[in-house]
């Protein structure tokens, strides 16, 4: 956690993630001497070291990008139309999470005599959604994921714009949504609370009230409560019943490939078969780039943390980046788990298969990339280690022969209070993945097939990079490069005009977790850092933050602040210490300042609005 303060100028990077009231301050106001900049040039993120490590970037696709078809987007009305549906369950995700639950809310619905087709808004026209009630009995549900500063997925935005800008008349189109988000950032759900009121204020029939899924607590048990309580609201509302509660619906057919081309089978690959061999531009998530590791160091001395410094060799990859960008790693699975799985359900793990969907209608083919095999499958495509939501439990109890192990898991897959609590000591507590499931519950064997049909995608990891492919560009020109993006902190002196720089920078023990201090020590003593404040929360009887080290210093900050436009970055723990560090910043301005509480407040809500105390945080 660190709370960058700074004027005009940039500095370097930073996403490493800690867990105690700890933050940096960096300022620029004087001009300093020309900074350290060659051991600036680093990346640095946590991160899990996998085998593969791909890039690619949210925020800035590589250039240059030939090759790109333009995108039309379809018509999900004429669509519902020809394969018979009436429901369309829309998904703003970024990592998977609202993905999952609208498959899981669209196959519900058949049990509910619905038809249900789960939708990527960023594939089709969603200036259609007016035309919804052209078919009979029908309904749109949005699962909304939120991020950045309450701003919707990358999947999402051009709904979220269509909605901002839209005056279309929604009168007659069913809807309910189901915001995913996590109550430590600040704005709690918010791109699912726009969505659930601005398709009120165009006129949609809400059918049931927004469910708010709270990542921090228990997401999945939200979303069960949710639906619980959401079937029972639409079949009052449509005049229908429950059918088969019990019954499980596969969507995927199994096909062995007992003679095939092995060159045709997926062997890890995201998109284009071989892209691993033959690496071609533009890299992006169905394309990623096979970087080589150039640098790895462990950065934390001691604790149960393992926080990495990681360098990749991009070049000719053509890919540029800025601070603030993320990469994206894809890890792998271990292979003695995967081969676990298979010995305990008795399958030859290399066998070539396709898991084909029974709906020749729907975009998605394939679960994952096929033909492949099953050890592919477990080590690329699947998650094998997360404990399994209670859908999956759900679906496969129906293959353990023991009574009583089957009760268990439909149990847990319900809502009731005791299959909540279950779930919770049984699955979450004690962190059971999927092989210790298959483990503890002897009677349990399900076909690997429909295993791999209910295991989630295994998804990138995502981490912020630490510099700036621009700041070097800058640095070689002699230029200085601007912060084009506040939220990236920790941004890198780049070039000659670097005024006061301060950071406050806090963790646990200075001889454990004190990231980077002999660099950092150096700028200071370089002048590339005005001040280093250091707060070492437990090196003490008495734990001390970095918001008790701002308060220290209050009348210097506010001086900053107030008087010599000064900016303030904020980075690290979203739970605790972003919301520390911003009281203290209001008791500075009360107590130097000589604002009321609430002028406070307003003052510093201008400062975020004019780009000057911007924050990066995370839990
Ligand atoms: C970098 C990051 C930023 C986030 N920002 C917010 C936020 O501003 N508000 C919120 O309610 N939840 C926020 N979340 C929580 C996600 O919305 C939540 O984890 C959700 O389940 C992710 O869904 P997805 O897997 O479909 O992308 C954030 C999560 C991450 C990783």
């Amino acid at each position: 956690m660190k709370t960058i303060c700074f004027r005009r100028h940039i500095s370097f990077l930073n996403s490493v993630k800690m867990e105690d009231s700890e933050s940096q301050m960096l300022s620029d106001e004087e001009q300093t001497p020309e900074p350290l900049l060659g051991s600036l040039d680093i990346f640095l993120f946590s991160l899990i070291a996998g085998l593969l490590i791909y890039w690619f970037f949210f925020r800035k696709k590589p250039e240059p990008v030939p090759e790109m078809k333009p995108f039309t987007p379809t018509s999900f009305i004429e669509k519902m139309k020809k394969t018979n549906r009436n429901v369309v369950v829309f998904y703003g995700s970024q990592t998977g999470t609202a993905e999952e639950f609208a498959n899981r809310l669209a196959k519900d619905a058949q049990r509910y005599g619905m038809k249900g087709m789960p939708t990527d808004p960023e594939e089709y026209d969603m200036s259609e959604l007016s035309r919804l009630k052209e078919i009979p009995n029908s309904m749109a549900v949005f699962c909304m994921a939120t991020y950045g500063e309450g701003d919707p997925t990358d999947n999402a935005q051009e709904f979220y714009d269509w909605m901002q800008g839209t005056d279309d008349d929604l009168a007659g189109v069913n809807f309910a949504v189901f915001g995913l988000g996590n109550k430590t950032y600040e704005h709690f759900n918010a791109t699912g609370k726009y969505t659930d009121k601005r398709l009120a204020e165009l006129g949609g029939n809400r059918v049931f009230d927004l469910g708010l899924g709270d990542d921090d607590s228990n997401l999945e048990e939200d979303f069960i409560s949710w639906k619980e309580q959401f079937w029972p609201a639409v079949c009052e509302f449509f005049g229908v019943e429950a059918t088969g509660e019990d019954s499980s619906i596969r969507q995927f057919e199994l096909v062995v490939h007992n003679d095939i081309n092995m060159n045709e089978v997926y062997t890890g690959e995201m998109g284009r078969l071989k892209s691993f061999q033959t690496q071609k531009p533009p890299f992006d998530s169905k394309n990623p780039f096979l970087a080589t590791v150039t640098g790895n160091r462990k950065l934390n001395e001691g604790g149960n943390r393992h926080l990495m410094h990681i360098e990749l060799d991009i070049t000719d990859s053509k890919i540029r980046y800025d601070s603030g960008d993320h990469v994206a790693v894809y890890p792998t699975n271990d292979a003695a788990v995967v081969n676990r799985i298979g010995e305990r359900l008795g399958v030859d793990l290399d066998t070539v298969i396709s898991l084909k969907n029974l709906d020749e209608e729907s975009n998605k083919k394939h679960p994952f990339p096929c033909p492949t095999t099953y050890r592919t499958a477990l080590t690329h495509y699947l998650d094998i280690n997360n404990t399994p939501r209670t859908n999956v439990l759900f679906e496969l109890a129906q293959y353990a022969s023991d009574p009583q192990e089957q009760e268990n898991m439909r149990k847990m897959a319900s809502a009731s209070p005791e299959g909540k609590a279950l779930y919770h000591s049984w699955v979450l507590d004690s962190e059971r993945n999927i092989l210790a499931i298959l483990e503890d519950l002897p009677s349990l064997n399900p076909p690997i097939d429909h295993l791999c049909e209910l295991l989630p995608r295994l998804q990138a990891r995502y981490y912020s990079i630490a510099s700036s492919s621009k700041v070097k560009a800058a640095k070689e020109s002699s230029r200085v490069w601007p912060p084009t993006d506040p939220n990236s902190f920790l941004l890198s002196v780049a070039g000659k005009e670097v005024g006061e720089t301060i950071l406050y920078f806090g963790c646990r023990h200075k001889n454990e977790d004190f990231l980077y201090q002999q660099e950092l020590e150096e700028f200071e003593r370089a002048g590339v850092l005005t001040q280093l404040n250091v707060a070492f929360s437990r090196d003490q009887e008495h734990k001390i933050y970095v918001q008790h080290l701002l308060k220290k210093n209050k009348e210097q900050l506010w001086k900053l602040i107030h008087s010599n436009n000064a900016h303030i970055y904020v980075c690290g723990d979203a739970r605790n210490m972003a919301r520390d560090v911003h009281t203290a910043f209001y008791e500075i301005a009360e107590e130097v300042g000589g604002l009321t509480h609430t002028q406070a407040v307003d003052y510093f809500k201008k400062l975020m609005t004019k780009g000057r105390y911007s924050q990066d945080v995370w839990s």
